[in-house]
């Protein structure tokens, strides 16, 4: 999984920030959805790598979260922004684990629920998730 973020960090369209990120997400039955980050000229229209890759698992017809793998460039722990927390929250459950990544491997895994303690959610809303 860590490789196959890797290959979607390398597709990343960041001229602006130059930060290039690239995530997969796991889906329930074990599918892979992976994307980077695609940025505008128009700044807030860019999209983050999560965001591409919860996109693509939506329209596979998967709807649960079981695992996301997150990879940015450089050192540090690149973990989702404050907006992807909460994008992967609406797919998410008590068990969905973000894996923090460097190109050496996972640097970091995290429950969603650690990430975003007491998140809105569906339920709030008396949405109920799909199984
Ligand atoms: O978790 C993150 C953090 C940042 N970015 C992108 C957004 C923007 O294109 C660039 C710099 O913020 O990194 C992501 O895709 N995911
Ligand atoms: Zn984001």
């Amino acid at each position: 999984m860590v490789e196959l973020a890797r290959q979607a960090m390398a597709k990343s369209y960041s001229p602006y920030s130059d930060f290039k990120v690239g995530a997969v997400v796991v889906s329930r039955n074990g599918s892979v959805f992976s994307a980077c980050n695609v940025e505008n000229a128009s700044y807030p229209e860019g999209t983050c790598a999560e965001a591409g890759a919860i996109s693509a698992m939506v329209m596979a017809g998967e709807q649960r979260i079981q695992a996301i793998y997150v990879i940015g460039a450089g050192d540090g722990l690149v973990s989702p922004c404050g907006g992807c927390r909460q994008r992967i929250r609406e797919f998410a459950d008590s068990t969905t684990t973000v894996h923090i990544c460097g190109p050496e491997g996972i640097r970091k895994s995290l429950l969603l629920d650690q990430l975003l303690p007491y998140s809105f959610g569906p339920q709030h809303l008396n949405v109920t998730q799909a199984d």
